[in-house]
């Protein structure tokens, strides 16, 4: 059963990760600008940007995560931002909420100058994610976890990473039994996502790569968080 300090566990989560959203000046962008490649890779690049300081935002109110090494804190950050950067653009793209930006957003990615080597992967991904159906809590606890793999670059103090991402593991594990009764293997097919995230990571390196031979620039804050120039 959930216990009581699971269920504010639950709740402090989902708080925070609704709480923490690229403001609509960012967004709405996507929705007026022109379309050519170069103003997509732009819009791109600042709703990014502007991601990146909200998960960052988000992470900072996972319960633990301030405890952990500051170093430690940093290489987390730095290892899990393109993840979650795919399952936050992923809970847009696949029609879960009403937003209005699916379409913009698939357009845009799509016509942004990367290969289509990197396109087909990406897209097959967020249909495989818009098929779980998530619940909010769902998306939110997946979020953490990936943000606490204890396996990044830089990280030092792994057991201490590894005892609260088990613990989130504990929590996602009872909630997918109670919000999937039906559907006993539901839990390991959200994990299996996990897996895909990290296949995503190696070809986003070649996606920055590839965009960086064809001159493209990125903010000072994204050439932070992905080691770029
Ligand atoms: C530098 C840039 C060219 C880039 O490089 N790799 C990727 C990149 C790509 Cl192309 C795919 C997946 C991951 C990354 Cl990092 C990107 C673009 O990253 C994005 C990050 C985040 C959103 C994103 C999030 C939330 C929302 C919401 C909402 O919450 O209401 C409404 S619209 C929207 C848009 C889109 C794109």
């Amino acid at each position: 059963e959930i216990t009581k300090e699971q269920r504010a566990l639950i709740k402090a989560i989902l708080d925070a990760y609704n709480r923490h959203q690229i403001p609509q000046d960012v967004t709405k962008k996507l929705l007026q600008e022109q379309y050519s490649a170069e103003e997509n890779f732009l819009l791109l690049t600042e709703v990014a940007t502007s991601q990146v300081q909200v998960l960052v935002e988000f992470t900072k109110n996972i319960p633990g995560f301030l405890s952990l090494d500051r170093e430690d804190q940093i290489a987390l950050l730095k290892g899990s931002a393109v993840e979650a950067m795919f399952l936050r653009s992923a809970q847009v793209l696949s029609k879960k909420m009403p937003s209005g930006y699916t379409e913009v957003l698939e357009e845009r990615i799509r016509k942004s100058g990367m290969s289509e080597e990197f396109i087909t992967p990406m897209f097959n991904f967020y249909k495989s994610i818009g098929e779980l159906h998530m619940t909010q809590e769902e998306q939110a606890l997946l979020t953490t976890i990936t943000i606490l793999t204890p396996d990044r670059p830089y990280v030092k103090s792994h057991e201490a990473v590894e005892r609260l991402q088990e613990t989130m593991l504990d929590v996602l594990r009872k909630l997918c039994v109670l919000q999937h009764p039906q559907e006993p293997q539901y839990f390991a097919r959200l994990l299996g996502r996990l897996t895909e995230l990290r296949t995503l990571h190696h070809y986003h390196v070649e996606m920055l790569t590839s965009w960086k031979t064809n001159d493209h620039k990125f903010t000072p804050l994204l050439c932070e968080i992905w080691d770029v120039q």
